[in-house]
């Protein structure tokens, strides 16, 4: 099995990697060969978008080659018991990759239980590092830290563990030369003293001749591998900088065929690189302690012995092969003994604390969020309970009554002034013996008697002489809708009930009121049209009470007992919350969790804390616990809201009711994560969200019954997350059903079942996204 030389500490061979595909591939990195000693500072040099940081990534592990191979410290990079990624590197990517929400203090604390240090160890290298690194004041929040402030928390926390091998991606950029040449004067000891290992790129070219070796890199490939006392004396050259210069001149001109820099002309490269294969390797011969020797003791690389002889320049080989990793000959090789990593059991409680107090820390700081979690349910359940369900008020209803007009009288208050109270009167003696009435019913002005039943708090009533008038005050969108009551209405509603059938037709539409009503609004026009026949039936039951008759026989013979379930003429907001509530607690779940790895990723802090070995399934986890309190509390309030402060009914089990909500919470949850895994943006990852917002509440029966939707949008909806649980919980609140009865448990199972292959998705994605 291939193996690597324990002398060196990295090892790429024929590292090929390209981004995009078809017309839009990006070559990056092209066959690249690079080989790291362990004891050294390798400084990797090149023009931006050469490919360093795609380099710097495959080695530690955060993204795959298409081709080639790397070797880390004896091992491939994510192989199991490699220890990379893990507490063996310290990595410091190009990005702050910080938590804004946590004091430096505190960033340290989590870099060093990330790395399973305790926090004795943690404090003292916190010490440490500030005298190094001149760190900012500890409590003070990342986020009010200078650019500069920021690189040297995070060159600290890539420090923290002491790591054998350390990457630093332009740790220097933007400090000052005194701080700079500190770190330099830093790297060099612990390569030296304690045989670390480090490879740094840097924009500043010259303070890389500090390095042991350079790397200079062009267009996805080395141009030269050398220490740089070597390159300078090769090229006569002053300035490493005139060397990369030649070097790039000598490899020809970067394909303009293709959009980037990462892309060369085939024919045209010429590079240089040590002959490993061939055991003739010049850094092998000078082992770490050579290099040193060579270096001085002081680490002043420029008195080095010219070395160009041992040098081989070579064309790159044709056929693409590259030298071994296990390069042999490298006899007097200074192996570093390995520190032991603590077992896996500290290294997943220092994971799993390091995450939660980040996350909880971040949140608790986080006002704007904190009010989203603590008023939006609130407010929310509020909203709906206030504006949902109550009869409306202060419409307009036009009234022509000619029955008054005939008598000169424009209202019903002018006859009431007039005449007394309209309606019917009783008189003249008892019932006989059969319960008939033997006596007389007088009725008067019965059209005003019926407009006093109607709902003054529903609709002034408003009065017309002429029934165009009316219509047009209603076509203008001024009224509801017209009344007309016809000049002897009083007369013919009475000889219905004394005449019945005798009565021609005309006869009998003169006893009706005629309503022509707007029904553009389905919602008004259906209330007002119910207002009105409920105050038909009770006027109706009242005059022929009074008047000794049996009142049903003014009603319709269809008669409507208590309702099996629920209530007599049901608000249609305790319709709509059971459902109101499971899609609110799923969507306020999802807005919570759908940002939040994808913030992670942006900020860096995702890819940092893999490379220190966290897993994917602990940092889902940690999400899991953090939103999920999130999530509990949110579902105890809008509950809160909905049972105690609205007193909406529920004559169920109230402990279902609430298994039910917190589950179809974490279901939203998971939804939120399956987003935030899948999404590349924020803004694409709001849009997913968002997206399937009005499919879900639309399908979910909250709004309309999924019994009157189409039987392939039936099943559908059937399958969707809140569907079922929605059924489920009206059961519970409204018929008082319990978890025995398929109609309640279904919706419990097909609501698990979506958080378990939600879940498992995000794993799936989350193990093959690099
Ligand atoms: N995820 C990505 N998808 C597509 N292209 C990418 C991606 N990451 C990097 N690139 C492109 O790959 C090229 C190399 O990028 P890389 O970051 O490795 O360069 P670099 O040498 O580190 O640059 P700099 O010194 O400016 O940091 C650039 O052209 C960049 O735009």
């Amino acid at each position: 099995m291939e193996s690597m030389s324990p002398s060196y500490a990295v090892c790429v061979r024929g590292a090929s990697k390209a981004y995009g595909s078809g017309k839009k591939v990006l070559n990056v990195l092209e066959r690249l060969d690079m080989t790291v000693q362990k004891g050294s500072i390798y400084g990797l040099l090149g023009a931006s978008g050469c490919g360093k940081t795609t380099l710097l990534s495959c080695t530690v592990g955060r993204r795959r080659l298409d081709a080639g191979s790397v070797w880390v410290l004896g091992g491939r990079p994510g192989e199991p018991g490699s220890g990379v990624p893990g507490p063996r590197i310290g990595y410091m990517p190009q990005d702050v990759a910080l938590v804004g929400e946590l004091t430096v203090r505190e960033t340290l604390l989590y870099f060093g239980w990330l790395f399973g240090m305790s926090d004795d160890a943690i404090g003292e290298r916190i010490v440490f590092l500030q005298q190094l690194l001149d760190l900012p004041p500890l409590n003070k929040f990342v986020k009010l830290l200078s650019g500069g402030q920021q690189r040297r928390v995070s060159f600290a926390a890539a420090l923290v563990h002491d790591p054998e091998l350390l990457i630093l991606d332009e740790p220097t950029v933007g400090l000052d030369p005194i701080l700079r040449q500190a770190i330099w004067d830093y790297l060099v000891t612990i390569t030296r003293d304690d045989h670390k290992t480090v490879i740094i790129t840097t924009h500043y070219i010259e303070e890389a001749k500090q390095a042991h070796t350079i790397g200079l890199m062009r267009a996805g490939r080395l141009l030269a591998e050398d220490s740089p006392s070597r390159l300078l004396g090769r090229y006569g050259s002053e300035t490493l900088e005139e060397v990369f210069l030649i070097l790039s001149s000598n490899q020809g001109p970067v394909d303009q065929g293709h959009d980037d820099p990462g892309t060369v002309d085939q024919g045209s490269v010429e590079t240089l690189s040590v002959d490993q294969g061939a055991g003739t390797l010049p850094l092998s011969a000078s082992s770490t302690e050579a290099l040193h020797q060579a270096h001085g003791s002081n680490g002043d690389l420029n008195s080095s012995p010219n070395g160009h002889d041992a040098l081989a320049l070579q064309k790159l080989r044709a056929n693409g092969k590259s030298a071994a990793c296990n390069g042999g000959g490298l006899g007097g090789v200074h192996d570093v003994p390995v520190r032991p990593s603590p077992p896996f059991s500290a290294m997943f409680k220092g994971h799993v604390k390091a995450l939660l107090v980040k996350s909880f820390l971040r949140i608790l700081r986080h006002l704007g969020a904190l009010g989203f979690i603590f008023i939006f349910p609130v407010l929310e359940v509020g909203v709906f309970f206030t504006a949902i369900g109550g009869d409306p008020q202060g419409l307009q209803l036009s009234v022509v009554n000619e029955e008054l007009y005939a008598m000169n009288l424009t209202s019903c208050d002018q006859y009431r002034a007039a005449f007394g109270a309209p309606g019917s009167t009783y008189s003249g003696g008892t019932d006989d013996d059969y319960g008939q009435p033997v006596g007389n019913c007088s009725v008067r002005m019965l059209s005003c008697a019926f407009l006093d039943y109607l709902d003054h708090n529903m609709a002034n009533q408003v009065y017309y002489k002429e029934r165009e008038e009316a219509l047009s005050a209603t076509k203008a969108g001024d009224s509801i809708g017209v009344l007309y009551f016809s000049p002897n209405f009083t007369e013919y509603l009475e000889a219905r009930r004394l005449y019945g059938s005798e009565l021609s037709e005309d006869e009998v539409e003169q006893g009706e009121i005629p309503i022509w009503l707007d029904m553009s609004n389905r919602q008004l026009g259906t209330i007002m049209t119910k207002s009105i026949v409920d105050s038909y039936h009770a006027f109706s039951r009242d005059l022929l009470g009074r008047c000794h008759a049996n009142p049903k026989i003014g009603e319709i013979p269809v008669h409507f007992e208590d309702p099996v379930y629920g209530v007599d003429n049901p608000n249609f907001a305790v319709f709509a919350a059971p459902g109101i509530i499971l899609t609110m607690i799923f969507f306020l779940t999802t807005g919570l969790t759908a940002t939040v790895m994808i913030t992670e990723r942006q900020e860096g802090l995702w890819d940092r804390s893999l490379v220190a070995g966290v897993t994917a399934w602990e940092s889902l986890l940690a999400h899991v616990v953090t939103q999920g309190v999130l999530m509990g509390i949110q579902a105890a309030l809008a509950l809160i809201m909905m049972f105690l402060v609205f007193k909406v009914p529920c004559v169920g089990y109230m402990g279902d009711v609430i298994s039910l909500t917190f589950l179809t919470g974490m279901t939203g949850m998971c939804f939120g994560f399956f987003v935030s895994v899948s999404c590349e943006t924020v803004t694409s990852a709001n849009f997913m969200s968002l997206g399937s917002f009005y499919p879900i509440i639309l399908l979910s029966g909250v709004i309309w019954p999924i019994e009157g939707m189409p039987l392939l949008l039936r099943w559908v909806a059937l399958f969707l997350p809140t569907t079922l649980s929605t059924t489920s919980l009206r059961n519970i609140m409204l018929r008082g059903w319990s978890l025995s009865k398929p109609e309640v448990y279904v919706g419990f199972l097909v609501t698990a079942v979506w958080a378990a292959a939600l879940i498992t998705l995000c794993m799936i994605i989350l193990k093959y996204r690099k």
